[in-house]
């Protein structure tokens, strides 16, 4: 709230208009809506301007006495009270300030003022208290620059209510006086009885006085969801539930309640709130004696601080074992998953990688190599007269040679190739970042391993096997996609089977 924008007309068109019709009027006409006393007004003037030097809040407020001294009692508050030496002067004390917590203290000093004078008020004014003292705590932690920002927004947020009590005092006797219902059921029944509920006709109000449009809407919206990112809008949102749960007859089971609720989505919040509740008391002490409150808060005491913490340790513990069940649940998901991951990548007779592993490997390498000016290389292999292996040992055998030779293919390649199955007795493997050359040699090496080592035995005894085998390098031609490249190597392998079979073939060597 650092500058304040002119009195927004626009918003309070906008605002008026979302108010329903018969509302509207009555809110217009009222003749006792809260208002903002003079020296507030001024404040919000000197705000408005963008040259306003703290020398121009200091002039308007040391024109009341009251409020200079309130101010000065702020300054060297202990919330405050950082700097060496007290502050003796209205100038001095908003200096220590600064604008935001200038204007939320004038603000909060002027409206409470007159509080005793309206008694149907007081559990209204305690919930903004509450709340105010308990969203700059928590802004200590989440947004310390915006504190009298979200302290002005948390004290405000319910003066839709005051305006409703003022302007339709019957209606509202009836509705504000059953102490049963939570602030959402009470919002609820506003909608039923008024059309809208409090917080839009709050935000009217704050257009209508012209505070900031960025505090018009947080009062449009402090009852919206407390998940959000924007840790302003959660010491605001917070901070009405938690001075519910502090004013209520039990605070301890409503605070540990809501700190229940909160842990189910989000723990940071819930470590936040537990160190808050233990300062929460003091806080608002200091606060009420600050303001000089005749309202009595239902404070203290060890008693209600044991319970809560009885309780919160019974949820931590509820909610620990939570955590844990769901925790092995996602690990057990995770390792089945992973399973049929890995199951859907693999040709299960050679237990190298299947033909739609790796057709993504190919499209994903090539793009990489081609797009990184890298090099990469792929090799075709294929049997050779398998039908005839299959024919003479029959089709046991045949898989028992495509078994063997997918082991004897995953001894020879490297942890970066991938190898794989890429159809009935062909094979490929993608080298990225090889030549055609290196190519050559693993190709070298498969023959070499296979003149050596039988892929089977049979009754008449060990099987040898012979391959026709295709290399094309990425580098050695104007390949548009994955499926050109191995066009090329297949071209080559061909090359092979046409001159005789077994043997070596790079494309464009
Ligand atoms: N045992 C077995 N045979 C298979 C498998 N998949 C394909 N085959 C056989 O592999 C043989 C491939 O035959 P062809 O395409 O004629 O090739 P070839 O006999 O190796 O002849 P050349 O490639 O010209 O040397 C076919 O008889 C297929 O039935 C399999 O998973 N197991």
């Amino acid at each position: 709230m650092t500058s304040l924008s002119a009195v927004n007309n626009t918003l309070y068109d906008t605002l008026t208009a979302k108010l329903p019709p018969m509302l509207a009027k009555s809110l217009a006409r009222a003749p006792s809506l809260p208002s903002l006393p003079a020296v507030a007004l001024e404040v919000l003037e000197v705000a408005r301007s963008p040259d306003a030097s703290l020398q121009d809040y200091a002039s308007v407020i040391e024109h009341d006495p009251a409020l200079t001294a309130r101010l000065i009692g702020a300054a060297n508050s202990a919330h405050h009270l950082n700097a060496a030496g007290s502050a003796c002067t209205g100038l001095e004390a908003t200096q220590r300030l600064g604008t935001d917590a200038t204007i939320a203290t004038v603000l909060s000093f002027t409206l409470l003022k007159d509080i005793e004078a309206n008694e149907t008020a007081v559990p209204i004014w305690q919930r903004a208290i509450a709340a105010a003292a308990i969203a700059s705590q928590l802004a200590q932690k989440l947004c310390p620059d915006r504190l009298g920002y979200v302290f002005t927004v948390a004290l405000l947020q319910d003066i839709g209510v005051l305006a409703l009590q003022m302007t339709f005092p019957a209606q509202a006797q009836a509705l504000y006086e059953r102490h049963d219902q939570s602030h959402m059921q009470l919002a609820q029944n506003e909608r039923h009885h008024f059309g809208c509920d409090h917080t839009l006709v709050g935000a009217w109000i704050a257009a209508r006085w012209g505070l900031p449009e960025s505090l018009v809407h947080a009062i449009n919206e402090s009852h919206d969801s407390v998940f959000t990112d924007d840790n302003v809008a959660v010491c605001v949102r917070l901070s009405g539930p938690l001075a519910d749960a502090w004013l209520s007859a039990n605070p301890a089971r409503a605070f540990s309640t809501l700190l229940y609720e909160l842990s189910v989505s989000n723990t940071e919040h819930v470590v936040i709130l537990e160190a808050l509740f233990y300062a929460m008391h003091r806080q608002i002490a200091l606060l009420s004696d600050l303001l000089k409150l005749a309202i009595p808060l239902p404070l203290d005491s060890v008693e209600v601080l044991t319970e809560a913490k009885q309780l919160l340790y019974q949820h931590a513990l509820v909610l620990g074992a939570r955590l844990q069940a769901q925790q092995e649940t996602l690990e057990a998901l995770e390792s089945r998953h992973g399973q049929l991951l890995e199951r859907s990548r693999i040709d299960p007779l050679t237990g190298l990688a299947n033909r739609a592993w790796l057709e993504e490997q190919l499209h994903e390498h090539f793009a990489r190599c081609r797009l990184e000016k890298r090099a990469m290389t792929v090799v075709f292999i294929d049997l050779d007269h398998f039908k005839a292996l299959n024919d003479e040992h029959g089709h046991g055998t045949g898989d028992e040679v495509l078994q063997c030779f997918g082991q004897a293919l995953s001894s020879l390649v490297r942890a970066t190739d991938v190898a794989g199955r890429y159809g009935g007795e062909e094979f490929l493997i993608i080298l990225p970042d090889e030549t055609a050359e290196s190519a050559r040699q693993l190709a070298q090496r498969i023959m070499t391993l296979l003149d050596r080592e039988p892929m089977a035995r049979s009754e008449f005894g060990p099987l040898y096997i012979s391959v026709s085998i295709g290399i094309a390098c990425l580098e050695d031609g104007m390949f548009a996609s994955e499926h050109e490249l191995i066009a090329a190597a297949d071209q080559s392998m061909y090359h092979i089977k046409r001159s005789g079979r077994s043997g070596v073939a790079v494309y464009g060597h």
